[in-house]
């Protein structure tokens, strides 16, 4: 199966990143969110991104306005009837996505394949709301999506082997290295890093060390790129909570209870850097 036309559902800071590789590797993009508002900032990312790759000589002008041209902007789920691929990337929500799959199912052509960047969410559950569960696959990006490797791809129970065959084909196209996993809470990525990052504010929450220590140590010591708390700021607070939410329900084990500082956080609307404040404050 060609693949020319795809849809992203969601033009957060996910869903636009898929956006601009996905042009960037010649496909069509489709870019969905609820309102032109969210498209419009996610849209202003990607020209960001991509006018720092015509500066440093990565990509000519012409290349960025072709890139560019090949994202069109749309509000309406419907637009997902001429699509031969859907990658959605909404917030973390089993309700939210899998009413999206709902729909998804009974407007796209039966061949189209629908995929979901959920960060820990089990793929067989949202798979099971359509009437294409083969069709259904995880299809992980890394944050930032331009920048990073990896994608994990997540099977569900009925995904197929074609449709696998053909995400592990896109993702290559993509530039990324997909890796293969089944289908358990948080998978693989999400079950290793986010108990360090929930352990890291528990750090926080007990008084064992300032925010910057934490990081520092972390990055100093362990040689992460960034420290734990300034990447839970990063990935955002509410998306770090529910991925812990998803394991400690999933798997039904205490070691993974959210930290009660985290929960504050997010409830006080302190989101990390999309909301300006986080474990560390940012400029907007
Ligand atoms: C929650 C989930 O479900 C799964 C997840 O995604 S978990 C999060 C996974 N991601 C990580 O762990 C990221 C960890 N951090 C890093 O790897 C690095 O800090 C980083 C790549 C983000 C930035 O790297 P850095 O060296 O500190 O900064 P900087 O020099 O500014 O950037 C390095 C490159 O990345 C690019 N970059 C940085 N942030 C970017 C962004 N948001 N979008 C696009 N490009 C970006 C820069 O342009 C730069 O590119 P060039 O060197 O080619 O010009
Ligand atoms: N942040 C990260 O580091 C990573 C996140 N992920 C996953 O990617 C997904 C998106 O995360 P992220 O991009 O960070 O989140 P963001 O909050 O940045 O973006 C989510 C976007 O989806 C929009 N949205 C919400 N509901 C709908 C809907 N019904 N239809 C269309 N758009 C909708 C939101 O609009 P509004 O603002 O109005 O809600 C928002 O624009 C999540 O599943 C997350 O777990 C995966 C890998 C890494």
């Amino acid at each position: 199966m060609g693949i020319q036309t795809m849809m992203v559902i969601g033009a957060g800071q996910m869903g636009s990143g898929i956006a601009q590789v996905a042009a960037t590797a010649g496909f069509r993009v489709i870019l969905n969110d609820i309102q032109d508002e969210f498209i419009q900032r996610g849209l202003k990312g990607i020209q960001k991104n991509l006018t720092r790759d015509v500066e440093k000589g990565r990509k000519t002008e012409q290349e960025k306005a072709e890139i560019l041209a090949r994202i069109e902007p749309s509000t309406d789920l419907q637009a997902a009837a001429q699509t031969d691929f859907v990658i959605e990337a909404i917030i973390e929500n089993l309700d939210k996505k899998a009413e999206i799959f709902r729909q998804l199912d009974a407007i796209c052509p039966p061949q189209t394949i629908l995929a979901s960047n959920t960060s820990s969410l089990p793929i067989t559950e949202i798979a099971a709301v359509t009437n294409r569960p083969e069709k259904v696959i995880g299809m992980h990006f890394m944050n930032p999506v331009p920048v990073m490797k990896l994608i994990e791809v997540i099977r569900g129970l009925a995904t197929s082997d074609e449709t696998y065959q053909i995400v592990e084909d896109l993702s290559k196209k993509m530039q990324k290295i997909p890796v293969e996993v089944n289908d358990f809470p948080g998978f693989i990525s999400n079950r290793v890093l986010m108990p360090m990052i929930n352990e890291a504010i528990y750090c926080v929450y007990e008084g064992v060390a300032k925010p910057e220590a934490i990081d520092q140590i972390m990055k100093l010591g362990m040689n992460h790129p960034m420290g734990p708390l300034t990447l839970a700021d990063f990935i955002g607070l509410d998306t770090c909570l529910y991925i812990m939410e998803v394991l400690h329900e999933g798997f039904g084990d205490s070691k993974y209870r959210p930290c009660p500082l985290l929960r504050k956080y997010v409830k006080a609307g302190w989101l990390g850097k999309k909301s300006g404040r986080g474990f560390f404050r940012y400029e907007s």
